[in-house]
């Protein structure tokens, strides 16, 4: 059962949430010529993100970044922060590195992904800087998780979700963030409905009343298992995907080479909603202090 008791903790965390940061991180991924998961480019900016968490986590002795190899070329990317009090219990945050122009996407294709899916990997980015900025000790561990080769059929998070499950391992809850940086609908913030956890999305609903009581919140549906988080789904756990619109809201631009911060509005403006977000679920699911 999910409670909303930790206040101080979320609103140290989204205090620290920026829009800058962000679009830098955004510019950064989106100038890898493609990020595709079979490329030289493609490994390199998993490795970059690596680098990123690592740095960024490097002055914090529970915190550690691993790459999880797959059989194809482009790591996966996971950044562990242990609980202090139930680091049996895991709360994952992912999102995809991987980019893509769809086929014949191969080495010197230009596949910029900034909204697909660097605008996830930003907004995650800068939530762990919160974490590190704020001196935030979760209670339970975090895993955020860069995943690989989304676009190829979710192949990066259905490696890790498999092998997580094969592990008994207890992941009390997942949120996916896959596109997070176009505003193209009314309402804020989309809950997807398929290929999800009722009772999760509606505590994710219930924080957004709490901690973004601006930000109007809908639901979408995607008709299809169209993100990681039906990776995590699939093997049984409790998984939630706050996207950007609804499907025909969505950024048109993805998966083109005209996938770029720009075309997002050449600001992190409404991914910076979703950092809010992801920093009220880490602190209200993994609960601990300041
Ligand atoms: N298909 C997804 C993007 C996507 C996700 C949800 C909705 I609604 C519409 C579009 C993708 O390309 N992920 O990489
Ligand atoms: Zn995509
Ligand atoms: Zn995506």
């Amino acid at each position: 059962s999910y409670t909303i008791d930790n206040a101080n903790v979320v609103n140290a965390l989204q205090a620290e949430i920026s829009e800058a940061n962000i679009r830098s991180t955004i510019t950064s991924l989106s100038n890898f010529t493609n990020r595709y998961y079979t490329t030289s480019t493609g490994v390199a900016g998993a490795e970059w993100i690596r680098d990123k968490w690592q740095a960024l986590t490097s002055s914090r002795s529970d915190a550690s970044v691993q790459l999880y190899s797959h059989s194809w070329a482009q790591p996966s990317v996971i950044l562990t922060i242990q609980g202090q009090t139930n680091p049996d219990e895991i709360v994952v945050l992912g999102a995809h590195l991987d980019s893509t122009v769809g086929w014949g996407t191969g080495e010197g294709t230009r596949a910029p992904g900034a909204d697909d899916d660097a605008s996830g990997i930003a907004t995650l980015t800068d939530v762990v800087n919160a974490i590190v900025a704020t001196g935030y000790k979760p209670a339970k561990t975090l895993a955020f998780m860069g995943y690989a080769a989304e676009e190829v059929g979710l192949r990066g998070s259905d490696d890790i979700a498999t092998d997580y499950k094969n592990q008994n391992k207890n992941v009390v809850g997942v949120l996916q963030l896959d596109m997070t940086n176009y505003y193209g609908s009314n309402s804020d913030i989309y809950i997807i409905g398929d290929y999800t956890n009722s009772s999760q999305n509606a505590f994710l609903k219930d924080l957004a009343q709490t901690y973004l009581g601006n930000l109007s919140v809908g639901t979408t549906t995607c008709g299809y298992a169209c993100s990681d988080h039906a990776s995590w789904h699939n093997q049984g756990f409790a998984a939630s995907f706050p996207f950007e619109a609804t499907f025909n809201g969505s950024n048109p631009y993805i998966h083109t080479v005209n996938d770029t911060l720009a075309n997002s509005g050449g600001d992190a403006n409404h991914a910076v909603k979703f950092g809010k977000l992801a920093a009220a679920y880490v602190a209200e699911l993994a609960k601990g202090s300041i």
